[in-house]
């Protein structure tokens, strides 16, 4: 099938006009009548159109010209723009103008359903407060402009998500938070605490950034779309629901449980959040004040771990990451565009624009992706399918059909005890060679210990470099105990993950772990997710794809340092 579409329309300007779909560009021209080229008045990725509409009309009796409403988010730098555009459909037109409406729709939609029910919470105070303000001008404007439909409901309290969720109607397509990770967090935690919590997860959460870290949104687009708002409406609009792994984490003695959906952190990094929360005011630059003042404090923790490793070769690690990512993007050939807003084009879709065009077919995109004729759009699905599947482990990833039963772990010898006892550190500088091994030494203390599926902490963190999300496994990482400035020195290039070398700082891929706080005096909290918890014992699990996500590419971000080719 083609994919192209024409439509002849009279334009706001009373002149004639046509609005073109070929591969995947959606365009609206204003012809010349003097053999000029026509003059391009508007053109954005057809996955940025959000709703075309022909206006009610009695034509039978009154024949006129028939109203075709455009709704369409266009590309400026970064960001998108919502533009609404009214053309004309002169009768002679009328039925070619239905079909066209229908078949841009599911060019536009692909397989999401358009018009989705949406439940959208919004915490006014994460972040710097601005979630009311965004959800006015930017984000309601652009649901209802897609045709959603909305309800929603503004937080009052810690926890309400958490309420909302477990005692909500499974009516909704999507649960879409207008916050950080905070409301996800007790979202997760909401919808795995009900009777029916199989099927409640399976309702995906949508993150439209308005917190200090969104490290869920981040981990989905990268360090520059971190904050774009517009990109995250078009995620819940029309994202696909992508599996993600669920952390158990059981209290003990209490037996209570919580789950996290992306970080277990304890020691310097639960101050470095928790300690700055005065600090909202200033975003995530907050994290890095916290993290300095951390690691001039440099105390040690008294924690003891017991850890079921099921790789302790950080090199191994980041090696076979790497090769199983250039494996798979040379397989699918992407050919450059990988943008998420398709904002650019590739070299193979010049290809494709190069081919006749058939004006008689009006259908849906070829789904052939090897094709030369596969769109911008298709090449990324193409990867988005082998992405979503990039899995290094032997744990498998199958959807689980059941909740699991959460128990009490029972570690045996194969388990790896990490013990520290809070002595202050006596260590000289680590001398800055690549280490070759990655063994914890017996009777070092403990800084921190985080446990990760995404890769970013935070803009200024790749805190697991070598996570894979949805691949069963959590990444460990544990900074013994140094000398201040070797901390100091590790911010350098924390960004891109560079610390991942050093080698103080130790790197694992886990399924499980406990944790025995040793002075519960001193270290009276933990955090999940970047949420405090009273920091008892606790028995955590990594269990693969319990929850969604919506996302427009179908995978997670792939950062600079996955793509980097080890030598
Ligand atoms: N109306 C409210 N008043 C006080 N606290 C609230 C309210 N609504 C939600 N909260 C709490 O606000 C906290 C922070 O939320 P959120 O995650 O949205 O922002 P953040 O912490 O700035 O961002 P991030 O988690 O990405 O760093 C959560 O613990 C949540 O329970």
């Amino acid at each position: 099938m083609s994919r192209h579409q024409d439509l002849p329309v009279i334009l706001h300007n009373n002149r004639r006009g046509l609005i073109t779909i070929e591969d995947g560009v959606f365009e609206v021209l204003q012809l010349s009548s003097d053999g000029r080229p026509p003059k391009k008045l508007l053109s954005s990725a057809v996955r940025n159109v959000l709703r075309v509409k022909l206006a009610q009309s009695a034509q039978a009796q009154e024949p006129g010209n028939q109203r075709l409403d455009i709704h369409v988010l266009i590309a400026k730098g970064r960001h998108l723009r919502l533009s609404k555009l009214h053309v004309l459909v002169e009768p002679i037109n009328s039925d070619e103008a239905r079909v066209w409406v229908e078949s841009t729709m599911a060019s536009a939609y692909g397989d999401a359903k358009p018009h989705r029910r949406i439940l959208l919470l919004v915490n006014p105070v994460g972040g710097k407060g601005k979630a009311r303000s965004t959800v006015k001008t930017v984000v309601l404007p652009i649901l209802e402009a897609a045709g959603c439909k909305v309800e929603m409901i503004e937080t009052t309290h810690s926890r309400h998500a958490e309420e909302i969720t477990k005692t909500m109607e499974l009516k909704y397509d999507v649960i879409a938070m207008v916050s950080g990770d905070g409301l996800i967090h007790e979202a997760f935690n909401g919808l795995a605490a009900r009777s029916d919590a199989r099927a409640a997860l399976q309702i995906p959460i949508a993150a439209i950034p308005a917190g200090s870290a969104n490290s869920l949104f981040l981990n989905l687009y990268g360090v520059k779309d971190t904050f774009n708002v517009e990109l995250a409406c078009l995620t819940a609009i029309k994202g696909q629901p992508l599996p993600i792994d669920l952390i158990s984490v059981l209290f003990l003695p209490s037996m209570k449980l919580r789950w996290a959906f992306f970080s277990i952190s304890i020691g310097l990094f639960v101050d470095l959040d928790i300690g700055t929360e005065s600090l909202r005011w200033m975003g995530d630059t907050r994290f890095l004040l916290g993290f300095i003042k951390g690691a001039i404090i440099n105390r040690a923790h008294k924690v003891r771990l017991r850890v079921k490793i099921e790789e302790d070769d950080k090199i191994s690690m980041a090696r076979k990451v790497r090769e199983r990512l250039a494996e798979v993007t040379e397989k699918v050939q992407l050919g450059g565009g990988k943008d998420p807003l398709g904002r650019s084009r590739s070299k193979v879709n010049k290809h494709a624009r190069d081919k006749p065009r058939d004006s008689a077919s009006n259908g849906r995109a070829d789904s052939n992706v090897n094709s030369p004729e596969a769109t911008l759009e298709q090449e990324r699905a193409g990867l988005e399918n082998e992405v979503a599947h990039f899995n290094l482990t032997s744990n498998g990833t199958q959807t689980p059909k059941e909740m699991p039963k959460i128990k009490p772990l029972e570690p045996d010898n194969t388990w790896r005890t990490i013990e520290s006892t809070g002595a202050s550190p006596t260590k000289p500088p680590a001398v800055p060679t690549p280490t070759k091994t990655n063994d914890w030494v017996d009777g070092d203390g403990v800084l921190y210990a985080s446990i990760g599926n995404l890769p970013y902490m935070d803009r200024d963190l790749m805190m697991w470099p070598t996570a894979l999300p949805g691949s069963g496994l959590a990444d460990m990482v544990i900074q013994n105990n140094s000398s201040r400035a070797t901390l100091l020195s590790s911010i350098n290039g924390a960004e891109k993950g560079d610390h991942y070398f050093i080698d103080s700082q130790h790197f694992y891929k886990i399924s499980a772990v406990t944790c025995e706080n040793l002075d519960r005096k001193n270290q009276p909290i933990f955090t999940l997710d970047g949420e405090a918890y009273p920091y008892d014992t606790f028995h955590a699990q990594i269990h693969p794809h319990l929850g969604k996500i919506l996302s427009l590419d179908n995978h997670f971000y792939i950062t600079d340092f996955l793509k980097r080719h080890h030598g």
